[in-house]
């Protein structure tokens, strides 16, 4: 039976890439815990993109058999990678401190995005976790997804670097679309207010880009306490603040409009290599 997205497009996930610019923001707990909000309604995979520094399978105590360098040298398929996790969400992990996996071949990059087009056939959503930082990988990734999720907190340093990350996705390769998610906030206005921030200067430097504000999930210490206990934020403490601003962004989500999905990953890939040569 060929699969069906919340947008009754067939066999046609809608993927987000998750990127911070700066490291630390806590965007591998929101792509493990948005994942799993939406997999409650729906068929998710998430994707450890950071290709150097795996976490989600630690986040969660899961013991990776293969890794994705297992399929770059021939040893295994895509399919025999993936995990399962919590309400059968489905985690593709990436490769610990693998320092090559972190700069791909085009080739590579083809290969893999082959095989995950077909992994990715009946899913509803794929997220993307990638690196922080503004490297290849992580361009690559935020061009070969539909919606682009940008992770930062109220620290200056977060702002800056969100915004360079944007600026160099625009400038070098005409991405218009972002969402905003504002962490560990310390008031609830916070989040708006650091969204209206970012829009100014993004308005005044780099013009007609279309930043969405997604919302503000509140600095929580329970989200420690499920790191600790390996367990999604969302399981172990579901009223918790910080749970219940996810699972409002989780709604955001589902109910986003998206112009037109285009085949899968490999598509992307394919338009990738032709932005790339
Ligand atoms: N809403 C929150 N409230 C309190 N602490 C948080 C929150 N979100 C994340 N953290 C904490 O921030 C730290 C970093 O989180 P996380 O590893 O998810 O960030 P990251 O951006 O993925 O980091 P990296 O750059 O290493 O990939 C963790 O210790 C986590 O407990």
């Amino acid at each position: 039976m060929p699969g069906y997205n919340s947008l009754g497009l067939e066999n046609c996930p809608k993927v987000f890439t998750i990127s911070s610019g700066k490291g630390g923001v806590g965007k591998t707990t929101f792509a493990l815990n948005i994942s799993y909000a939406l997999c409650e309604r729906n068929e998710v995979l998430l994707f450890d993109a950071d290709l150097g520094l795996a976490n989600v399978d630690v986040l969660l105590g899961l013991s990776p058999k293969f890794h994705i360098g297992d399929v770059l040298a021939g040893r295994c398929q895509l399919e025999e990678v993936v995990l399962t996790g919590p309400r059968g969400l489905k985690i593709l992990p990436a490769s610990s401190g693998i320092v090559k996996l972190t700069n791909l071949s085009e080739s590579q990059k083809m290969m893999l995005l082959d095989s995950f087009d077909r992994l990715t056939t009946g899913l509803d959503y794929v997220f993307l976790d990638t690196a922080a930082g503004i490297s290849e990988n992580v361009l690559y990734f935020n061009l070969a997804s539909h919606e682009r999720i940008l992770i930062c907190t109220p620290e200056p340093t977060a702002l800056t670097d969100v915004y360079a990350l944007i600026k160099v996705l625009f400038k070098y390769h005409y991405i218009k679309r972002f969402h905003l998610v504002v962490n560990m906030i310390k008031r609830p206005s916070q989040a708006l207010e650091i969204y209206r921030q970012l829009l100014r200067v993004v308005e005044k430097f780099l013009g007609s880009i279309s930043l969405n504000f997604l919302g503000g999930i509140p600095a929580d210490r329970r989200v420690s306490e499920a790191i600790r206990a390996q367990v999604p934020l969302l399981e172990l403490f579901p009223n918790s603040p910080a749970s219940q601003a996810i699972r409002e962004i989780a709604l955001e989500i589902a109910n986003m409009k998206t112009d037109k999905l285009e085949g899968g990953l490999q598509f992307f890939g394919r338009k990738i290599m032709g932005v790339c040569a």
